[in-house]
């Protein structure tokens, strides 16, 4: 019952997703590089700053995204790049590579030098999007929802991207019934991600605060996006 319509949406936005990627030699370093607190803080500051151009060019792909105000597509990008890279490195951490990349990613978020209090929730929202098994879709579409969250601070239009928002939940909905038929909650499950998503969101504010406070410098891209300096 997936209409035309939204297969041509649903492969606009995989290509999409697909299309921006990290760098390899951003992800490359995270490799080779050595191991220590400001180390391992110095890389994932490059690879956030990475993933947030990604971001920002996978959200200009997403349909009727460009022709929102021009100040709510910049609210819409600050109030969501957390919540999409926490859903990203979900993701990659999900995914067991050859490698070992997985295990090097982990290891240097643990040991990146913010407060122990995070990493359960992070952790078990690492390990809680790993056991849903998403496809390559479900990811795509379930990160565009974030992006395109109305209620987030100085969303003037808030109709138009609820009305955006609607039609990829409608997507995702039906995706989920054609491809999970035997677990009929999978949707339900999927959405209770993004609940999670704010809870992280609010941590992070926190995060940086201590980072901060431990006078570690972020890029000009995260300050400006992250509101933090
Ligand atoms: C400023 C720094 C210290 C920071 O502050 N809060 C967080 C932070 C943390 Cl520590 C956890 C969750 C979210 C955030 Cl923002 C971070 C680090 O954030 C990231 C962001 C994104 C990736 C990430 C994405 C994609 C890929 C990828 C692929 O696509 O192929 C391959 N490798 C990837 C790595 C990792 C870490």
């Amino acid at each position: 019952e997936i209409t035309k319509e939204q297969r041509a949406l649903i492969k606009a936005i995989l290509d999409a997703y697909n299309r921006h990627q990290i760098p390899q030699d951003v992800t490359k370093k995270l490799l080779q590089e050595q191991y220590s607190a400001e180390e391992n803080f110095l890389l994932l500051t490059e690879v956030a700053t990475s993933q947030v151009q990604v971001l920002v060019e996978f959200t200009k792909n997403i349909p009727g995204f460009l022709s929102l105000d021009r100040e709510d597509q910049i609210a819409l990008l600050k109030g969501s790049a957390v919540e999409a890279m926490f859903l990203r490195s979900a993701q990659v951490l999900s995914e067991k590579k050859p490698s070992g990349y997985t295990e090097v990613l982990e290891e240097r978020i643990r040991k990146s030098g913010m407060s122990e209090e995070f990493m359960t929730p992070m952790f078990n929202f690492y390990k809680s999007i790993g056991e849903l098994h998403m496809t390559q879709e479900e990811q795509a579409l379930l990160t565009t929802i974030t992006i395109l969250t109305p209620d987030r601070p100085y969303v003037k239009s808030h109709e138009a991207v609820e009305r955006l928002q609607e039609t990829m939940l409608d997507v995702l909905r039906k995706l989920c019934v054609l491809q999970h038929p035997q677990e009929p909650q999978y949707f339900a499950r999927l959405l209770g991600r993004l609940t999670e998503l704010r809870t992280l969101h609010h941590y992070h504010v926190e995060m940086l605060t201590s980072w901060k406070t431990n006078d570690h410098k972020f890029t000009p891209l995260l300050c400006e996006i992250w509101d933090v300096q």
